[in-house]
């Protein structure tokens, strides 16, 4: 497979005829060979999305035409959700039943639901105080946004920044991550086959070369960012040159809290989800366990048995339950993190090993249960982005939150209690963008999506994806008639 880049409504090799490649996650072998955007390529797509900005075939659209190409987006991606689906496993690794039900379904809903705020994105009249002068409040786009995005759901996170940045009437240029392009190329096929007019979207591929040619790039307004914390502070600094307006959706190391009075088996399943979904490369998995003491080892045994009955294999089998890391960088990240588990004196209860046999060529690593974690760990600290589950233990609900709040993220966190007098009062404590109480850490296009601290700036989704994507502007309008 080959892909182009996508720069003024024309497809095109890289100015420079650069290319790299991609693998599929599931054998190692080479799956595509990609367009690999240079410093002109940049330039181009920064103009094209400047000039269609102005274009009255963007500027002036109606906004319930708008609304219909975003609703048309929606409808091919249901279309084609078979092919989007199997594309998505064979770039990114995860099962094809994530793939349906999280990536594709996720991808359509973000379109339709931001189809449905185009027509409703309101201004306001001011009650000031001057005489005889009205004041009102336009919200109007940000202008050109870049949007760089990750490798573990490619095709939905595309969409959720894609949906609301167009949704305001904004023009793009979307940069996938350099280990999973292809959905976002199709994706970018779809919305082209929508009717957008050239130069609304354009579509960048490359690695971080590109994506900080777009940071620094003073024609660019905004940039909205999916990644690590250590690329989010770069993008803060490398953004600074004309004050881009940006937001950041970074790392996590979500608690979660297994309280005494929990069902334990439910808590057993819910967990197993919320910390292995797509391999654990999600960015608020659970990732730190919590469990009262008094059930702790009830938990782990239960833990380890349903972690080590998981079926790994490639994300096209249907059997399988758990696919492979997204790339060999990843799969050692994540090898060598675990140990330093077991050198840090965790204890191993199973997994924490590269699967072999006939997945041995693939990013395969088995679902990893660590027992006796304490806070300092480094697997109870750092973000790990790999199927690795770390049990604690506690006490006194009271220490909770504190420990709870013992980093330096805040995406997500989660609860499992009947009590909900304690559920709602760890979840006002916990500094976190979300918490997931008796439930798994999926995200809805209505609700908001982002972090405290080091996990971000700024919200995705919902009606707060708006004010990421559009500015205020306030007009005064003298009234005293000549
Ligand atoms: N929050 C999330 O959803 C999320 C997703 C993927 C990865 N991660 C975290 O990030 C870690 C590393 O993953 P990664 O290396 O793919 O993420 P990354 O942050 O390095 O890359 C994400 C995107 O940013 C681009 N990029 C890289 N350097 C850039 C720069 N200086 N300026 C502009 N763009 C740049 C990449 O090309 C890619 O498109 C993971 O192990 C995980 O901890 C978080
Ligand atoms: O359903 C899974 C959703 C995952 C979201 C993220 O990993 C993210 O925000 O990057």
């Amino acid at each position: 497979m080959n892909t182009r880049l996508y720069i003024n409504g024309e497809w095109a090799a890289a100015a420079d005829g650069a290319e790299f490649t991609t693998s599929d996650p599931a054998t190692g072998t080479l799956l595509a060979s990609c367009a690999e955007a240079g410093p002109s390529d940049v330039d181009a797509a920064v103009d094209a999305a400047r000039a269609a900005l102005h274009d009255p075939a963007w500027a002036a659209m109606a906004p319930s035409a708008r609304a219909r190409l975003l609703w048309r987006v929606a409808d091919l991606i249901e279309a084609n959700q078979a092919d989007l689906a199997e594309l998505e496993t064979r770039d990114q690794g995860q099962p094809l039943g994530v793939a349906q039900s999280v990536s594709v379904t996720g991808a359509a809903e973000h379109f339709r639901y931001f189809a449905g705020w185009v027509t409703k994105i309101e201004g306001a009249v001011s009650p000031i105080s001057f005489p005889d002068t009205l004041h009102y409040v336009r919200r109007e786009p940000v202008g050109v946004c870049a949007l760089i995005t990750p490798w573990n759901f490619p095709l939905m996170i595309a969409s959720w920044k894609l949906a609301p940045a167009l949704a305001c009437g904004n023009t793009v240029i979307i940069k996938p991550a350099e280990q999973t392009p292809l959905t976002t190329v199709r994706l970018v096929e779809l919305c082209a086959e929508a009717g957008f007019p050239p130069g609304v979207i354009n579509l960048l591929t490359g690695g971080p070369a590109a994506g900080r040619a777009l940071v620094e790039h003073p024609n660019v307004d905004k940039v909205s960012f999916t990644g690590s914390s250590a690329v989010g502070r770069e993008i803060v600094k490398a953004s600074a040159g004309n004050l881009k307006r940006v937001t950041l959706e970074l790392g996590g190391k979500a608690p979660s809290v297994i309280a005494r009075d929990a069902d334990i088996d439910k808590a057993v399943a819910g967990n197993l989800q919320g910390a292995l979904l797509n391999s654990g490369q999600v960015c608020a998995a659970y990732t730190r366990l919590y469990v009262d003491r008094r059930r702790v080892d009830e938990f782990t045994e239960k833990l380890a048995a349903a972690a080590s009955s998981l079926r790994l294999g490639p994300g096209l089998d249907p059997e399988t339950q758990i696919g492979p890391l997204v790339s060999l960088e990843q799969l050692e990240r994540v090898d060598s993190l675990v140990q330093t588990g077991g050198e840090q004196g965790a204890e191993l209860v199973t997994g924490g090993q590269r699967a072999d046999g006939p997945l041995a060529n693939g990013y395969f690593y088995s679902p990893t249960v660590f027992g006796g974690v304490t806070d300092d760990m480094t697997i109870a600290r750092e973000e790990i982005f790999g199927p690795v589950l770390p049990v604690l233990a506690y006490d006194d609900p009271e220490e909770l939150s504190v420990r709870a709040n013992d980093t330096e993220y805040g995406l997500a966190a989660s609860l499992w209690t009947r009590d909900l007098a304690t559920a709602h009062r760890l979840a006002a404590d916990i500094r976190a963008g979300a918490v997931f109480i008796n439930m798994l850490p999926i995200p809805d296009a209505a609700a908001p999506w982002g972090g405290y601290k080091s996990s971000g700036w700024g919200r995705e989704m919902g009606p707060y994806a708006l004010e990421a994507y559009t500015e205020i502007k306030g007009v005064w309008v003298h009234l005293d008639t000549p």
